[in-house]
């Protein structure tokens, strides 16, 4: 940026302080033919004479009036090809130091400008012509002209008759500069010595100089504006890309951590909650407005089984036992695995007495099951049903509910007891 500004600043002041062009019409070889108007061919008898040729200095002398009488110097900017001049659009002045001694009040400035349009090779008249009269006066010491005052006269406009765009001043192939003098001259001498004739002006055109500078600054904003945004998209498509990352490994981790949950809370033998899992639901049932009915289960005699048949053969009790009794469970109803070959049953929101027969439901279910595959032995299994109404607490029904289990196994196994005596009414 810094550089950019020292670099602008560097072209400003270039711009501004750079020498101008100067074209000294002069020096040697800056012009192709220069020479000067005359009436007849130069000679002995001419009124129109150098003095100095080397220095530029003539003298004309009329001695009676003519139609024609040209006292001037023509200085030939196109060379070979008289429709080829030079550009002198950038030129701003022309600086004239021309030492006068005459009658005429004024000199002339003209320069002609050949257009393709409409000059013709063989028209020397042809190529438009851009002129200015200065009194004789001042041009007794150097005078610098701006080109622009430079116009094109009535009788060239009126002579050729051209649309109106071709009358305009325009001095883009000057072809001849001509200094020469406007009046009747006739009887007096003239004495002209041209000593100085300098075109000055810009190497190039300033306003296309300083829109360039102006264009380079916005193509540099705009090469800046879209690598920042380049630079920002990458940065954030970057970002985007982390943050899916981060996103999916959150969800990984959340899927994780519900799967480590479930595994918690799951009795891995049975695939029902277990006694953490039961804890966890019995809370959630408690706080519900309907209250819930709870069933305990217990498989009678369960050691024999063990015993008898082997810890694998009790796994597959056990297994089948939570299947029958899932199997038999509304949705909502909750069952888990209490511990050893205990089971626990939470209806929300049902009877007491449709809890009871839930509890026969499942003792049937139970005791006509083929519970062993290789069908060598069958099993009971005791109940024992409690309620626990809204508002009251899950725990205390439990208990209730192991009692009335107890005196089902105390009463023969393989039945159902129903705790009567619980916290409110014996019905929801
Ligand atoms: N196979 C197997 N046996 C278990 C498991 N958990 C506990 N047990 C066994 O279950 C048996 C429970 O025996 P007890 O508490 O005497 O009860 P029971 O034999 O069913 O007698 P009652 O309940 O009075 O009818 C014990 O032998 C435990 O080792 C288990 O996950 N798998």
């Amino acid at each position: 940026m810094i550089a950019a500004l020292a670099l602008s600043l560097l072209a400003i002041l270039g711009l501004e302080f750079m020498p101008d062009r100067q074209l000294d019409l002069l020096a040697p070889g800056a012009v192709h033919n220069l020479f000067l108007a005359s009436p007849a061919p130069a000679g002995a008898g001419s009124p129109v004479q150098w003095v100095d040729a080397r220095r530029r200095h003539w003298r004309c002398h009329y001695t009676a009036p003519a139609p024609y009488e040209p006292c001037g110097i023509t200085l030939m900017l196109s060379g070979k090809d008289p429709a080829r001049g030079v550009d002198l659009t950038r030129l701003r002045t022309l600086e004239l130091d021309l030492a006068y001694r005459g009658s005429s009040p004024h000199v002339r400035v003209a320069i002609r400008n050949f257009d393709t349009r409409f000059s013709r090779a063989e028209d020397a008249n042809s190529p438009r012509i851009h002129t200015i009269h200065l009194r004789s006066r001042d041009v007794q010491q150097p005078v610098v002209l701006d080109l622009a005052e430079l116009t094109v006269p009535e009788w060239w406009i009126a002579q050729y008759n051209l649309p109106r765009e071709f009358n305009r001043a325009r001095l883009d192939n000057a072809t001849s500069i001509t200094i020469d003098l406007p009046s009747e001259l006739a009887g007096h001498e003239q004495d002209l010595e041209l000593r100085r004739l300098v075109l000055r002006g810009d190497w190039f055109n300033r306003d296309v100089a300083y829109l360039a500078v102006v264009c380079a600054w916005m193509l540099g904003a705009a090469a800046i504006a879209v690598h920042r945004g380049t630079a920002l998209r990458r940065r954030y498509r970057s970002q985007q890309r982390e943050i899916d990352a981060l996103t999916a490994r959150t969800s990984a981790l959340r899927e994780e951590q519900d799967r480590l949950r479930r595994l918690a809370t799951i009795d891995e033998l049975t695939g029902v909650l277990n006694r953490r899992g039961l804890e966890a639901a019995l809370e959630d049932l408690e706080s519900q407005p309907q209250g819930v009915a709870l069933v305990l289960l217990d498989i009678d005699h369960f050691k024999r089984i063990n015993d008898r048949w082997g810890h694998t053969a009790g796994d597959e009790v056990l297994r089948r036992v939570a299947a029958i009794v899932a199997a038999n469970l509304r949705a909502r109803d909750v069952i888990g695995r209490w511990g050893g070959e205990e089971f626990l049953i939470a209806c929300q929101g049902q009877h007491v007495e449709d809890a009871a027969h839930l509890a026969e439901k499942l003792r049937e279910s139970i005791e006509s099951s083929c519970i062993d595959a290789k069908g060598r032995f069958g099993i009971t299994a005791s109940f024992g049903v409690a309620l626990a109404p809204p508002g009251t607490s899950a725990q205390r029904a439990f208990k209730r509910a192991d009692a009335a289990l107890y005196r089902a196994k105390s009463a023969g196994r393989n039945r159902v007891e129903v705790d009567t005596a619980h916290d409110a009414a014996t019905t929801l």
